[in-house]
């Protein structure tokens, strides 16, 4: 139970549900064992005629009576005991998906997304109903057992009770068999569901690729081989789960068996009335679901513990990236960067992938990378987020170095767009107005979206504005992907923005448009891009290989430089471009 410490913040806090909750299932739990009592002494007095009409009324006043407390009592303790067990489930989640935000970029590079989604609905139920179901139960099979036993006892004796008693233990043992593989096949089942769902997910994402490469009839087939698994596990289960109510049955029959031919005889002889016999055969119908209940008990609680293990786990992974104690914010961020002699690399054993890079970028300044693919380019970025820590050097961001800043007053002040634009499953506007805390007015919406050039193509949308953006913003094309997230990047007004290759699927021309929006901002600005259209009115231009700067000046000085890599880049492009006029021209001409 060790591994419950995490939860005790919330039980402390909501110790009091619990006690008041617990006590009324008490309360219920002995109002429950006197009916059989007021029936009783009924079958008694109707037997022997003493049944008066008063004694009617009694019995009546005692049942009503009893009823209504046992609905109160139930009412309150569930609402107590189940109500906070699903506030816990909240607080968990929550802090759970609190945690998931604050770990590094890095950790989600190795962590399986299907895990971390069973960790925040599975475990987390598994253990929230260890505190409600669970809790019930521990007291159900312990106290009610107890004192159905004690009431029989009182009842009819000692050696009756334990005669009728005899077959129900098995009931827990037979229970408590059953709920291990019943779980274990249960777990199986969400594994193949979570496999299935990845199926349907993943082939609906890439239904584009799956269609152009006419690969259907093989993506059914691996779909209907997870889909087979998956029912052949839930048959599997299905059988098992069968066996509950048979248990179940079979020992309560027996006992009730057991207990007509001892205790008629006991009836016939005198020893007791027909009114202990009926009270007993109350009893015997009560301690059913407590019996059941202690055989689900250890299962339950070995899984929630498990649970409670994997999410510890969890919790106790650290943020690599930490603030400074007396992290600083930014009173006036000018956007200047400055990277001074940076090394990095992955991880230890991995080779550098920056070497000594040292720029500066001036506050309102344009700075663009230029490199092959694999060059390091975005790390730069990356490392000015501080989603990593440099191995070596120091960068600086608006005079202060950024492992000084606090991460909010750091991120904050950079509005970067990256590679993969991103879209959310909400409206277009919902999307460009995303980070930012309040909802954006429309008309402000409406600018940013006229500054990155994509205004004219949402008002083609079914909805314009509103129109929702399926998953990934399957509904929209790349280009317009692109022109979002730069929108949305406008909108923060930060005095650094960063353009990673966001401009890669736009035309040249609606990319020089934007550019141009983007030098008449004022904020300094980095460009990340293949192509040298993008990249040639910076100010400063650093072109990278293997994770060094090999050249850096204007476009007029890079052009000089006969043989450097901007250069030969210059002449391919312009080649490429060239060929794609020709192209088009003579496709035209044979449409005409
Ligand atoms: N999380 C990571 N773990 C290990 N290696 C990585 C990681 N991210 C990037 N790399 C490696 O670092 C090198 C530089 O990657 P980076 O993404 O910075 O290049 P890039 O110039 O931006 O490329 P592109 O133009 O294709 O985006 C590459 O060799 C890449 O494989």
């Amino acid at each position: 139970m060790k591994a419950y410490k995490t939860l005790m913040p919330f039980l402390k806090r909501n110790v009091h549900r619990y006690v008041i909750g617990i006590l009324l299932l008490m309360l219920v739990d002995g109002a429950n064992l006197l009916v059989p009592q007021v029936l009783r002494s009924f079958t008694d007095w109707a037997q022997t005629g003493e049944l008066t009409t008063d004694r009617i009324w009694v019995s009546v006043l005692w049942i009503m009576g009893l009823g209504s407390m046992i609905a109160l009592g139930r009412f309150i303790w569930r609402t107590q005991l189940f109500g906070t067990a699903k506030k816990l489930e909240y607080w968990l989640r929550d802090k759970l998906f609190r945690h998931y935000l604050s770990l590094d970029a890095d950790y989600y590079k190795h962590a399986k997304t299907g895990d971390l989604m069973a960790h925040a609905t599975n475990d987390v139920k598994a253990v929230s109903n260890t505190m409600g179901a669970g809790i019930m139960m521990i007291i159900d099979s312990i106290f009610m057992t107890l004192l159905t036993v004690v009431m029989m006892v009182i009842t009819v004796g000692m050696k009756i009770s334990m005669v009728a008693l005899l077959a129900l233990p098995f009931i827990s043992l037979a229970i408590g068999r059953i709920s291990k593989p019943v779980q274990r096949r249960s777990r199986m089942v969400q594994n193949t569901f979570s496999k299935l769902t990845t199926e349907v997910q993943e082939n609906l994402s890439g239904i584009r690729v799956i269609k152009a490469s006419g690969v259907e009839k093989i993506r059914s087939n691996s779909f209907a081989k997870v889909n087979e698994t998956y029912k052949k596990n839930n048959m599997d289960l299905v059988k098992l789960n069968g066996l509950f109510h048979p248990v179940i049955d079979l020992f309560s029959g027996i006992s009730f068996v057991v207990f007509i031919l001892y205790g008629s005889q006991q009836i016939l002889t005198g020893v007791i009335t027909l009114g202990d016999f009926v009270a007993v055969v109350h009893y015997l119908h009560m301690i059913l679901w407590p019996m059941v209940a202690l055989g689900m008990i250890a299962n339950m609680f070995q899984r929630g513990i498990a649970s409670m293990d994997r999410l510890n786990q969890i919790f106790a992974v650290e943020p690599q990236i930490k603030e400074d104690g007396e992290a600083l914010s930014l009173k006036k961020a000018d956007g200047s960067v400055s990277f001074r002699n940076v090394s990095f690399r992955y991880g230890k054993d991995l080779p550098l992938v920056l070497e000594n890079v040292s720029f500066d970028v001036e506050p309102g300044t344009s700075l663009a990378i230029l490199g092959r693919t694999g060059s390091g380019k975005s790390t730069v970025i990356d490392l000015l987020l501080r989603l990593y820590d440099v191995e070596a050097g120091e960068i600086l961001f608006s005079g202060v170095p950024i492992k000084k800043l606090s991460l909010k007053a750091l991120r904050s002040a950079i509005a970067a767009v990256p590679q993969d634009s991103f879209l959310f499953s909400k409206s277009v506007a919902e999307n460009i107005s995303f980070s930012l805390k309040d909802a954006a007015q429309r008309q402000v919406i409406v600018e940013a979206a006229k500054f990155a050039k994509v205004h004219e193509d949402i008002l083609t949308m079914p909805e314009g504005y509103d129109t929702l953006v399926g998953e990934r913003g399957v509904t929209l094309s790349g280009g317009q992907k692109q022109r979002i997230c730069i929108a949305r990047a406008y909108l923060r007004q930060a005095p650094l923005l960063i353009l990673d290759d966001s401009l890669s699927a736009v035309d040249t021309e609606t990319e020089d448009a934007i550019l141009q929006h983007l030098r008449e901002l004022g904020q300094s600005l980095i460009l990340i891009s293949q192509r040298i259209s993008a990249v040639k009115n910076a100010d400063q231009i650093l072109v990278m290989d293997e994770g060094k700067i090999i050249q850096r000046g204007t476009h007029e000085t890079l052009m000089d430089q006969v043989g450097g890599l901007y250069r030969t880049l210059n002449d391919h492009q312009l080649l490429e471009s060239k060929l794609d006029i020709k192209l088009r021209t003579k496709e035209d001409q044979n449409h005409d």
